[in-house]
């Protein structure tokens, strides 16, 4: 069996998810899984569902509304003969998404997230699968929740993989199937997810409980990249990198991968191809086992809207073991990404990622016992294979914060 993942980008118009077609007719569909993204940014949509809902906002309608409006476009712009079928699924869709709305008691926001979270995706999903047996692609559509079984730590869900495992290998491998990305569910079947733009992780899951043959990514760029386009002009292709690499770059930001996708595929040593959806004759970027960087050439990695934290003691003393392990925990309790870590005798810099809007609540415990200052809105850049010429680059672009270098790989915090 074989595992596609289109994203949000993929199926963000009815000319793309026409477009998905095209792909899936030049490539063969036999003995296939899809894992789809809710269509192009509407995760962002539907986070601001549930930013209204939680904060009581009288614009909640209008936001359902857009979510909505968006979804009847492209149906109306898609389907021809199936029309009536689509729609009655959709409204059902949002009547369950109403009828959460109006009889939640929880007031858990990381739950709260996840129970709104995921009709992006059951839409996407819906409209895709019923708009390939219209066209005779016969497929099932799947509710990932049934099958991938997670804790329940929302938004950021664990995955059960015993029992999930154990579910996936139901799945009858002649079929073509379609399914959601990003989403899971506990052993009482609450919605769970799996982080943002975790999608590519759910097809990484599938192909290693399928033992698939390959997971190909289709995206709107020719393959992995030495560099994201949209912020370094002439980026260059890679052909093949190896998983180690691929890990490296997708932990650094690279956001081409989810970085939890390479490894399930590593152990079952199962190719990734990274494709253009739009150039179906390009090959792309093979990732794989002991397949060396090339071309071998510097790569960037940018992360912007990060923080840079100095914290030192109060009393002046060294910033040692003890001190550290009392910073870390509390970065942890406040569920803050450290991007990077650099630490003198009196004073510990970490550059940060406030993911989940927790950032001012550690500022208040953390100068209960330091002394800190900050830098927001700072860029981090990485580079790997870094030459000289590469770092120079850089460096042009702003003032340097912080700078580090370990064999290779040099990290750079700009303002
Ligand atoms: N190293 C890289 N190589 C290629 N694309 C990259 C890289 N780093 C970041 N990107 C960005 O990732 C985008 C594709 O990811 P994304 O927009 O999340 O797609 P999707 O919605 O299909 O998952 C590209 O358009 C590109 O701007
Ligand atoms: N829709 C989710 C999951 C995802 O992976 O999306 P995409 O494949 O478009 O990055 C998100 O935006 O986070």
């Amino acid at each position: 069996m074989k595992i596609f993942k289109f994203g949000g980008a993929s199926v963000k118009d009815a000319e793309s998810i026409k477009n998905v077609v095209r792909v899936l007719q030049h490539e063969g569909f036999e003995n296939t899984l899809i894992v789809i993204s809710a269509m192009g940014k509407m995760t962002n949509a539907f986070e601001e569902i549930i930013h209204s809902y939680c904060n009581k906002k009288d614009d909640l309608p209008q936001k359902i509304d857009f979510v909505r409006d968006y979804h009847f476009n492209i149906i109306e712009n898609l389907f021809t003969a199936n029309k009536p079928v689509i729609i009655l699924e959709i409204e059902q869709f949002f009547g369950q998404l109403s009828g959460f709305l109006i009889k939640n008691k929880n007031n858990d926001y990381n739950f709260i997230y996840d129970q709104i979270i995921g009709f992006g995706e059951l839409l996407s999903t819906k409209i895709v699968s019923i708009y390939l047996n219209e066209i005779g692609i016969k497929n099932s559509w799947v509710d990932v929740r049934d099958y991938l079984k997670t804790d329940d730590t929302y938004r950021d869900a664990y995955v059960n993989w015993d029992a999930t495992l154990q579910n996936i290998s139901k799945l009858n491998s002649d079929n073509l199937y379609i399914t959601q990305g990003f989403l899971g569910s506990t052993a009482q079947g609450k919605t769970t997810s799996l982080g943002r733009e975790g999608s590519d992780y759910t097809a990484a899951i599938f192909a290693y409980c399928l033992n698939a043959v390959s997971l190909t990514i289709w995206k709107d760029v020719d393959g992995v990249l030495n560099a994201d386009p949209r912020f370094f002009d002439n980026a260059e292709l890679l052909q093949q990198i190896s998983y180690g690499e691929a890990i490296e770059m997708a932990f650094y930001g690279a956001s081409v991968i989810h970085p939890k996708t390479l490894k399930p595929l590593e152990n079952k040593n199962i190719p990734l191809f990274v494709r253009s959806f739009y150039n179906l004759n390009a090959k792309g970027t093979i990732v794989g086992k002991g397949h060396y960087l090339l071309p071998d050439i510097p790569c960037f990695i940018l992360k912007q809207q990060q923080i840079l934290v100095s914290i030192s003691a109060l009393d002046f003393s060294f910033m040692v073991e003890y001190n550290l392990s009392d910073i870390f925990k509390i970065l942890h309790d406040y569920k803050l990404k450290v991007n990077l870590i650099q630490n003198s005798a009196l004073s510990f810099s970490v550059c940060i990622e406030d993911k989940f809007n927790t950032f001012q609540q550690f500022l208040t415990e953390i100068n209960k016992k330091y002394k800190v200052t900050f830098s927001e809105n700072v860029s981090l850049y990485t580079i790997r294979h870094a030459n000289e010429n590469a770092v120079n680059k850089i460096e042009e672009k702003g003032e340097i914060l912080l700078k580090q270098a370990t064999k290779g790989t040099v990290q750079l915090v700009l303002k």
